[in-house]
């Protein structure tokens, strides 16, 4: 029951991003066993929509449930978390006024199931909505996340793609980086 997906060009008002979700065992240093169970990337259904919100939409579909219900289809296995791996940041907020994925994702969380782990490979750059908050929704919800380094220009280079000047934005985007490196 896949709604229907559209190759749609990249666009200047979001992000390009791409999300996977897996189910890992807890005894598996290597991760050699995870186990995919629905990949989404911007824009990949109908609609306005990102990557993280596709990968659950897809896993809902799939299993026959609707999207804001994909909690209760996700599988609870003893000894297994739920990760998920984003390009980016899940967002704490949308300039359309959407609902964000950080929020879509604590809702999966109920009597301890849901996704319990989030890793992504850049923090929201603040081109929409300045400082990011979708760490912080993750925290709240009770949803660990780890920031995964050493892919940030390949991430940001696919993130704008559909902006204005893409390579002026991925160097900005990069400086900062190495300005809050510099910080920290
Ligand atoms: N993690 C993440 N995955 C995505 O697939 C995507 N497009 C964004 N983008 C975040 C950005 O903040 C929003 O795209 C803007 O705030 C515009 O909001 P809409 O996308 O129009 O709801 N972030
Ligand atoms: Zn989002």
């Amino acid at each position: 029951m896949h709604r229907s997906s559209y190759p749609i060009s990249p666009r200047p008002t979001n992000f390009r991003v791409g999300a996977i979700l897996l189910s890992r065992s807890d005894s598996d240093p290597t991760f050699a066993e995870d186990t995919i169970l629905s990949t989404g990337y911007t824009m990949e259904l109908a609609g306005n929509t990102h990557a993280e919100q596709c990968c659950l939409a897809n896993f809902a579909s799939v299993h026959g449930v609707a999207d804001e219900d994909v909690g209760s289809a996700l599988p609870a296995t003893p000894r297994h978390s739920l990760v998920m791996y984003v390009t980016m940041e899940p967002c704490g907020k949308r300039l359309s006024g959407n609902t964000p994925c950080a929020a879509r994702l604590a809702a999966t969380r109920n009597a301890g199931r849901g996704i319990q782990k989030v890793y992504f490979g850049v923090k929201e750059p603040g081109t929409f909505v300045g400082e990011s908050v979708g760490c912080a929704m993750l925290s709240e919800a009770g949803i660990e996340w780890e920031y995964v380094s050493g892919f940030e220009k390949e991430i940001l280079e696919v993130a704008f793609a559909g902006h204005e000047n893409p390579a002026r934005e991925v160097e900005e985007a990069l400086e900062g980086i190495r300005v809050e490196r510099e910080k920290a």
